[in-house]
């Protein structure tokens, strides 16, 4: 979340070396302390400096190492049973080892200095070496391992410091290295990272990175406006600076299928170009990919195949650039219980480079826009935030400094109406210079704040274009629903067909009937008579006449290509 919004590879890096170097630390000296404390000679005997200095760049040397590691892993499990797999069996062999070609004689001391560059070899030898000095201090009464007996040629010390010490220098850029490389294209695999390094040019170019097929075969032809939005894409591609905020080419996203599954694709093919200034609205029944499609986007999981440029950066290789520009609100709010709201935007506002008065300014200006101010909500610990307020702090942090491609999951979830629309103004404000993509189930929602809207079905797109002109092209009908008691139901049937002799029937229960009237063939006044007619005859309980909203188109398109998917 905090490199979503900006926050450097470096101090990110910094940040978590510092935190696992203090937690080690603490328990480093802990460790020192108690063991001097219950009388252990060990402890008590050895100078504490070369003791912590010993352990000091141990632990250090430990981080970086598994910072380098976890570059390798893209799975947390592997990772953990491959390190506790690697301390135990590294750990059980330097132990017994190192005090046999020690104490045996046989082996040659230079290659045992050879093996303490493996790390557990360096450990085992140090603490052999403190544990030789501590018996001897006890049955000496000497005082155990002092500075100037690390100029001992016996004493193993010196060597053990020496390579531990450059081991770590060397591998800590190293790992920073490739760890920036593999958070670049947000892949962690050895193979991607050194594909990646090997790259060259590759910022504005088509590629496919692990090609798929799309197994399942689509009879449907494409629709106009989604040829229409691959041009475009194609167009913009050609030129270097594309003016755009978002172009999307041929994205797709597969989940591989564990334990037999077969594979899963969430999003096929997904082909946009989003101008800034534009805010466009994602559609989609549950499981149709747009989560899937966002993840991508946000550097979250990465395509299967495909590319995208967030102004004009690759989401495969410059996924820092497009964190520097990149406001995203997820589906489910990743706040910090202990901060105040405040103090949360205060943070971002920073990881977007704001300072001083501005800082202060925008966070206020944030604050008031979500309605975060009244009452002190705004310094008020965000565990005693409602799931209103955490929405509304989080569609806040979204868009403070000046991201200009921002992502919102399902923003105004949870929110109650009056909530709701002040947050509505808050997103038209913040769109007026920057391209917003927002995800939503509430087709109101949609129409208030989207220039545009597509509708993604099974991971295709369906359709894409202003919300009145997907009205226009999708819903030539009005909608006449009537209840009456059920005897008549037959006499409701004959009126809606005498009105337009291609009426549909799309909803029928008890006595309540809808019909599409095409609004070609029908005139309002015409109907408005023939009900009245109708209510002369037969008791009419309950009647209307709509014309087609969203959710008519949103529920038309969305059945209509699941049955077309069912019959490919
Ligand atoms: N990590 C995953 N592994 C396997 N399949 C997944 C994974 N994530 C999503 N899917 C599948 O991919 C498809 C698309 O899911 P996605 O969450 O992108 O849809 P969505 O449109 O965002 O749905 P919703 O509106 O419910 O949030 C679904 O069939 C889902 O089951």
């Amino acid at each position: 979340m905090m490199k979503m919004h900006g926050l450097g590879n470096g101090p990110y890096w910094i940040i978590y070396y510092a935190y696992f170097l203090i937690l080690s630390t603490v328990y480093l000296v802990l460790f020192v302390i108690f063991g001097a404390l219950i009388g252990l000679n060990f402890f008590k005997t050895n100078d504490y400096s070369i003791q912590f200095v010993f352990f000091f760049s141990f632990i250090n040397l430990q981080i970086v190492l598994s910072f380098l590691a976890a570059t390798f892993f893209s799975k947390v499990n592997t990772a953990q049973a491959i390190a506790y797999l690697y301390i135990f069996g590294s750990g059980l062999m330097a132990g017994s080892l190192i005090r046999n070609f020690l104490e045996g004689g046989k082996f040659p001391r230079n290659w045992i200095t050879v093996l303490e560059i493996i790390p557990a070899f360096s450990l085992y030898r140090g603490l052999y070496e403190l544990s030789q000095y501590a018996i001897r201090a006890s049955e000496t009464g000497n005082p155990g391992m002092r500075w100037s007996d690390l100029n001992d040629r016996t004493n193993g010390m010196r060597d053990v410091l020496i390579i531990i010490i450059v081991e770590w220098l060397v591998l800590l850029p190293v790992a920073y290295y490739f760890d920036y490389a593999a958070s670049v294209g947000n892949s962690s695999g050895l193979l991607s990272i050194i594909k990646r390094l090997l790259r060259k040019n590759p910022t504005w170019r088509r590629i496919a990175v692990n090609e798929v097929a799309d197994n399942d075969v689509h009879v449907e032809m494409e629709k106009l406006d989604i040829i229409k939005e691959r041009e475009t894409v194609d167009q913009v591609l050609q030129q270097r600076n594309s003016g755009y905020a978002v172009v999307c080419d041929d994205l797709k996203k597969v989940y591989h299928g564990k334990d037999g599954n077969p594979d899963k694709y969430a999003v096929r093919g997904l082909s946009l170009a989003l101008p800034y200034g534009e805010c466009l609205g994602i559609l989609g029944p549950n499981g149709a990919g747009k989560s899937s499609f966002i993840s991508m986007m946000i550097g979250f999981s990465k395509p299967t195949s495909g590319n995208a440029f967030v102004q004009d950066f690759s989401i495969h290789t410059d996924m820092e650039n497009v964190y520097n520009s990149m406001g995203v609100c997820p589906q489910n709010d990743m706040l910090w219980e202990m901060l105040t709201g405040r103090e949360h935007l205060q943070f971002y506002g920073r990881l977007k480079s704001l300072s001083g008065s501005a800082l202060d300014l925008a966070v206020e200006e944030s604050l008031r826009s979500v309605n975060l101010l009244l009452g002190g909500a705004a310094d008020k610990q965000v565990r005693k935030y409602s799931g209103g307020m955490k929405r509304r702090l989080s569609v806040a942090i979204s868009l403070i400094g000046d991201a200009k491609v921002v992502y919102m999951d399902e923003p105004s979830t949870g929110l109650d109406p009056a909530s709701r629309k002040s947050l509505w103004t808050a997103v038209k404000q913040a769109k007026q210079d920057r391209a917003i993509i927002l995800t939503t189930h509430s087709m109101e929602e949609a129409e208030v704040l989207c220039d545009r809207l597509c509708i993604m079905v099974d991971g295709r797109l369906q359709c894409i274009g202003r919300p009145k002109e997907l009205i226009a092209r999708y819903g030539g009908y009005y909608v006449l629903t009537m209840t009456t008691s059920s005897e008549f139901e037959r006499e409701v049937e004959d009126l809606a067909l005498k009105l337009s002799q291609n009426a549909r029937k799309v909803y029928h229960l008890s006595g309540t009937q809808k019909y599409e009237l095409s609004k070609q063939e029908v005139r309002i006044a015409d109907v408005f008579m023939a009900v009245e007619n109708l209510k002369r005859r037969v008791e009419v309980q309950a009647w209307g006449l709509a014309d087609t909203t969203m959710e008519d188109v949103f529920v038309k398109v969305a059945t209509g290509a699941q049955s077309s998917d069912e019959l490919s």
